[in-house]
């Protein structure tokens, strides 16, 4: 089964109303020892699996999951047990029958096929939910055109209507019961009570009349091979989809996993070779887990900075054992492989959280701020960076936006907030720059229309294809001059960061494609930079120092401003006026507005 367009649907529309689930599992609530299991229990006190081994209209896959003699099939054997002997406590036998196992492994398979983790607002996860055919006859794609996102407000916009019906295949019509699929009986009803979960899908690309709508089940900024593997792991299929099959991999897939060698004895094309490339991957993917685990688990943020800028500069230096012995190369992760995303995204909020630390545990005030600054500085150009390199991958597949759109947030919060950094003070006479001097309204840019289509899609939740490709080009014309002005400004003291030339805009990482020393160091150019940090600690006095001070801070506003009202409207586009980022950004905006 799969769900088809039944208009043309342009990008940022709601293509469902809120849907409510037919089972949900609060984590914290749980009758089974997981929300698998009871999601299932919910499932079966209402629904019945047919002969055709689907249950409320939902392919249960349980061949594909439990015909296999492997560990997935004998986990839901143990809990298809549990949840039977839940079953038949429940009915009064003593001992679950054949019957009532069969039926407990379809509704586990179900769950399994079908289920989504419920999250909060926070993106916090709160449970478990299985939806009826409306969503969960919808498909995977790697590159979908579709997202969903939750709800938990029981009134809902009139306008939202449901723009896909259902398209079977004359194979598949013998699996379908009359009546599952039936137009209302899904969704929410004004005024109703409860307050579970509902679940809306929204457009992320325009969609014909027609065409077959899909949203993601796995990570789409990882390559391939792991989005492959992951879904191979949980549903049992091979994706086919046309970022899948394309050949040669498509310029984001190649990205992801890209790293290079150098070497004086051996060629990159020893890269090629799957047994080298998977020692190498599994290395460095040991390297960066390692210091992100234990960074999770004991807390130490400055240890996890440390080994993660390590594998970042250095990237894999020892010697392995090859097949045609030992390799005496250094690998380098690609300033856009997924593993160096994942190492942005942790040392931005590591290195935020070692900004607050160094506020609480110092006792010169001085020295603090001055250290609290600098590491604010650095968080702010990792968030950067990590915005701008997957907006990088988004041009190239639109379906990124959801994850960046929450990274151009991310980047211009950060960047706000160091703007506001008392640290600013030991540019100028001390208590001079300590509030925050930029408005909102006065800091309107005269090049781009970002402020003013942001303020109409807060109102109205729409943004029109062209209108978002225009907003787009404009938002990057104007970010990529302001970040030339302060890159330097803000990567002074981060040997990783200051090997990477521009944040924004990477065609400086084609220029070196085919050079088999691709080390990001090579990329560092000083004399590009437009003016930098070095000059201004060693400006000869006070007064040129605060004013270059003054001048990166004025810009850093602008950047951020610039950054967090494009991550709003992507959030408006991906989730909505009314959702809780696009919210998030509005919240932010009033707050620097008062800060003036
Ligand atoms: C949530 S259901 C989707 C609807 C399902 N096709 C149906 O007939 O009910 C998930 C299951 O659909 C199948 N599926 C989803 N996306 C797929 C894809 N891109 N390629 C192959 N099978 C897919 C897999 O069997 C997966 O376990």
């Amino acid at each position: 089964m799969e769900m088809r367009a039944s208009e043309d649907i342009d990008i940022s529309t709601d293509i469902t109303p809120p849907l409510i689930p037919l089972s949900f599992s609060l984590l914290n609530s749980l009758t089974l020892p997981s929300p698998d299991l009871s999601t299932s229990l919910g499932l079966l006190l209402h629904h019945r699996p047919s002969l055709t081994g689907r249950i409320a209209g939902l392919l249960s896959n349980r061949h594909n999951l439990t015909s296999q003699n492997d560990q997935l099939s004998h986990r839901i054997r143990l809990d298809a047990q549990a949840l039977a002997a839940q079953i038949a406590n429940h009915c009064g036998y003593t001992e679950p029958n054949d019957c009532v196992l069969e039926e407990a492994m379809v509704a586990l398979c179900a769950v399994l096929t079908n289920a989504v983790e419920v999250q909060d607002n926070e993106g916090q996860n709160l449970g478990v939910a299985v939806f009826g055919p409306t969503f969960s006859w919808i498909n995977h794609s790697c590159s979908p055109n579709a997202c969903y996102r939750f709800t938990f407000s029981s009134s809902h916009s009139s306008e939202s209507k449901l723009r896909i019906a259902p398209f079977i295949r004359n194979s598949q019509q013998a699996q379908v019961d009359d009546g599952v699929w039936c137009v209302g009986s899904e969704f929410a009803k004004e005024g109703e009570q409860s307050n579970g979960p509902r679940l809306i899908v929204r457009s992320i690309k325009r969609i014909k009349k027609g065409e077959e709508v899909t949203v993601a089940y796995t990570d789409l900024l990882q390559p391939k091979a792991i989005r492959q593997s992951e879904l191979w792991s949980k549903y049992r299929f091979n994706c086919c989809c046309k970022r899948c099959s394309a050949l040669p991999f498509t310029y984001v897939d190649h990205a992801l996993q890209e790293i290079s060698v150098s070497s004086h004895d051996l060629s990159s094309s020893y890269l090629n070779s799957i047994f080298v490339r998977d020692m190498v991957d599994t290395r460095l993917n040991e390297d960066i887990d390692d210091a992100i685990s234990e960074y999770l688990s004991v807390g130490d943020p400055g240890t996890c900075c440390k080994k993660l800028e390590k594998v970042l500069m250095q990237g894999l230096n020892d010697q392995l054992e090859g097949f045609e012995g030992k390799l005496n190369s250094r690998f380098m992760l690609h300033p856009l492989h997924h593993l160096s995303l994942n190492a942005y995204t942790t040392l931005a909020s590591a290195y935020k959280v070692c900004a607050c630390n160094s506020l609480s545990v110092h006792s010169e005030v001085d020295r603090n701020q001055l250290e609290a600054f600098d590491l604010s500085r650095t968080s702010a150009a990792y968030s950067l960076l990590l915005a701008g390199s997957t907006h990088h991958l988004f041009k190239s597949e639109s379906s990124l936006i959801v994850s960046v759109a929450n990274f151009w947030v991310g980047a211009g919060e950060s960047l706000l907030s160091l703007t506001r950094s008392s640290g600013w003070s030991d540019f100028a006479k001390v208590g001079e720059v300590a509030s925050n001097p930029f408005s909102v309204k006065k800091s309107k840019c005269s090049k781009c229309s970002l402020t003013d289509r942001f303020r109409t899609c807060i109102l109205n939740g729409q943004i029109r294809s062209a209108d978002f490709e225009n907003v787009s080009n404009q938002f990057l014309s104007c970010v990529s001059d302001i970040t030339q002005k302060v890159w330097s400004f803000l990567v002074n003291g981060c040997h990783f960061l200051k090997s990477c030339k521009d944040p924004i805009d990477f065609s400086w990482l084609m220029s070196t494609k085919n050079s088999s020393t691709v080390g990001v160091r090579v990329h560092v150019n000083k004399t590009d930079i437009s003016y930098s940090h070095e000059s201004e600690t060693c400006a000869r006095n006070r007064e040129e120092q605060a004013y270059y001070a003054d001048h990166a801070r004025a810009n850093i506003f602008q950047l951020g401003l610039h950054c967090l009202l494009y991550g709003g409207l992507l959030a408006i586009i991906c989730y909505g006026h009314n959702s809780h980022l696009a919210c998030h950004v509005q919240t932010i905006l009033d707050h620097e507005e008062s800060f003036v």
